[in-house]
């Protein structure tokens, strides 16, 4: 660690303006590789970087970081804001501290289109390399973000606010779907149909160009990887945009991409809010778009994209039922409905907000849960022990308070948290906690239990019957995912078989292999992520037909 968590914790009021580059590249900004892009003449500065050995900062602390460089990449590098016809830039905020952590330039027409060009250049290059040489380039990309995992790690705990103990988590996810994905880019092939006399016919997999992703902020290196690796592995180049309040690990995602060796530009990440999502959904450039994000603007993205009859997958909202039958392991299901509803601070898009509990066992549910959410541990999110970080902005910390507020105002009882958590560390004064909430008296009609309200906010519902608690379960316009505990595996696959949505836990919640699709049902979405059937979306299939004898016309 070449620069400790100690120097900051000696002097608590100074900042340390400790640059993203540096920990991440090899040499001084003077020593810094600038060229202009080949592929695209960008007229702006693009800066190239490598990525550091692990000798280098390990970690930074909470409140000490102010990130400087450029947040937009292509051409291979990050490119400097122009500073003609610059858009005003926005403050990030660190959720934990409600610092400004750096200002995030949103890309306009001019940048979009450089980035669209940029992805267009190394396309030519990667759709004609081989599955095998693709594989071998994402591998690498795969090893090098298992090398920086900390760093990785500890940046989007401070772009975030979740806790260290879960983004190391999403970042393995992250390195295992490039991994998972490269494995399958050698394999991808069509198939040879025998035809009469002779001739024969055969489809080619092929690539779809210059696809888009557009990501939400509860996952920003996940969701960046999920999109990129099947996309990349298929031949594919990208442009990522990720939310304006999460965009500082994309683009060290794109740095690994680059030190792995894919061409110039074929990983690209534009910085921007809807109006540069906009300009990427409507570019007659982009063959395909893949998004994450709430269901409002997955409708608009939809609409934008139809006008060049773009693909599009979704990846929506979701309001998950949790079904826990009494012949349960009550110690099973307590835990599988933390699981389900405080990862991340509840920002999670399948979580199960709505656990229905079988009446019989409701009191000893209630006892268990209540017990656990307060045992939670909320604070720092660096710290090895926190269990709950800071919500994202304030803005959505209010709301989700006012989710409770309306949730006690329709006649809920909020038997523990809901409340905003004020930290002992002055530090953290201002950051976007709140404490773990669990309501019961809660009645399907009640606002908290309709909306995806996105925080943790766990709404405990009582139920008799396996037929009633089917049809309350599907009653939703979502279908992101579903939960179920019981000990009767007969019942198990009925359930699983009846709800209305992409995935269907098992006595567990929230479990992500990315050998299996995830996506979801209804107005959560459709097309999927991770899993062998995701290659579908990220490619179209070409059929061939040839004769192998004279041409038969009825002219
Ligand atoms: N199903 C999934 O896999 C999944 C995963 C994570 C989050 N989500 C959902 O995402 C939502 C929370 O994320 P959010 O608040 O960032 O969502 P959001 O819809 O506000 O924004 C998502 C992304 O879309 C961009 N965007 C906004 N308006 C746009 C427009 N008009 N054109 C193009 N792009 C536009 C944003 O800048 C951001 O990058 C929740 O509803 C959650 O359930 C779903
Ligand atoms: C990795 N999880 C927990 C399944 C979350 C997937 C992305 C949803 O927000």
């Amino acid at each position: 660690m070449a620069i400790s968590c100690s120097v900051d914790r000696d002097t608590p009021s100074s900042i340390m303006a400790i640059s993203l580059f540096a920990l991440i590249r090899t040499s001084t900004p003077s020593e810094m590789l600038q060229q202009s892009c080949s592929a695209a003449q960008t007229g702006l500065e693009i800066l190239r970087t490598r990525l550091l050995p692990s000798t280098v900062i390990r970690s930074a602390c909470t409140g000490t970081l102010q990130l400087k460089e450029p947040l937009n990449f292509w051409c291979g590098g990050r490119v400097k804001p122009s500073t003609k016809d610059a858009r005003p830039s926005e403050p990030v905020y660190e959720p934990a501290t409600g610092r400004v952590l750096c200002e995030m330039f949103p890309c306009g027409p001019a940048e979009v289109e450089q980035a669209v060009q940029s992805a267009q250049s190394a396309f030519k290059t990667w759709s004609q390399m081989s599955g095998m040489e693709r594989g071998r380039v994402m591998l690498e990309a795969a090893r090098i973000i298992r090398e920086q995992r900390e760093e990785i790690a500890n940046m989007e705990v401070i772009n975030n606010g979740k806790s260290i103990f879960e983004a190391r988590i999403d970042i393995d996810i992250a390195w295992q779907c490039i991994e998972y994905y490269a494995g399958i880019a050698g394999t991808l092939a069509g198939q040879h149909v025998q035809l009469p006399g002779g001739s024969f016919a055969y489809t080619r997999r092929e690539p779809l160009g210059v696809c888009v992703g557009i990501g939400a902020w509860n996952y920003p290196f996940q969701i960046a990887a999920w999109k990129s690796a099947p996309a990349l592995a298929c031949g594919n180049a990208m442009v990522f945009k990720p939310s304006p309040m999460t965009p500082v690990t994309a683009v060290i995602l794109a740095e690994i991409y680059a030190q792995a060796g894919v061409p110039e530009g074929l990983f690209n990440v534009v910085q921007g809010s809807a109006e540069t999502g906009s300009l990427l959904c409507l570019h007659p450039g982009v063959a395909k778009v893949s998004f994450t994000g709430s269901v409002p603007t997955g409708i608009k993205i939809m609409e934008m994209s139809a006008k060049h009859v773009k693909p599009v997958t979704l990846e929506l909202g979701g309001k998950s039922p949790l079904i826990i039958f009494s012949d349960c392991s009550l110690e099973n299901a307590v835990n599988g409905a933390l699981m389900a509803n405080f990862l991340s601070q509840g920002e999670v898009c399948c979580n199960g907000t709505r656990v229905f509990v079988q009446r019989d066992i409701l009191e000893p549910f209630l006892e268990e849960v209540v017990k656990k959410t307060r045992g939670i541990k909320i604070g720092d999110p660096l710290q090895e022990g926190t269990r709950m970080g800071a919500l994202i902005s304030k803005p959505h910390l209010d709301r989700v308070l006012g989710f409770v507020r309306q949730a006690k105002q329709q006649g809920a009882t909020v038997l523990c948290g809901g409340e905003p958590y004020v930290s002992e560390d002055p530090k953290l004064k201002s950051g976007y906690f709140m404490s773990p909430c669990v309501l019961s008296n809660c009645t399907d009609e009640m606002t908290c239990v309709k909306e995806e309200i996105f925080g943790p906010v766990m709404s405990v519902l009582p139920f008799d019957t396996e037929e009633e608690v089917l049809q309350r379960a599907n009653n939703t316009t979502f279908g992101l995912a579903s939960g179920v505990f019981t000990r009767d595996v007969s019942r198990a696959h009925r359930m699983a078989a009846k709800l209305q949505a992409g995935t269907c836990f098992v006595n567990t919640y929230n479990a992500s292999p990315v050998e299996m699709p995830f996506g979801g049902y209804k107005m959560s979405g459709f097309g999927r992520e991770n899993g062998t059937v995701t290659v579908e979306y990220y490619s179209q299939l070409k059929t061939v037909i040839m004769e192998m004898g004279d041409v038969e016309s009825p002219f």
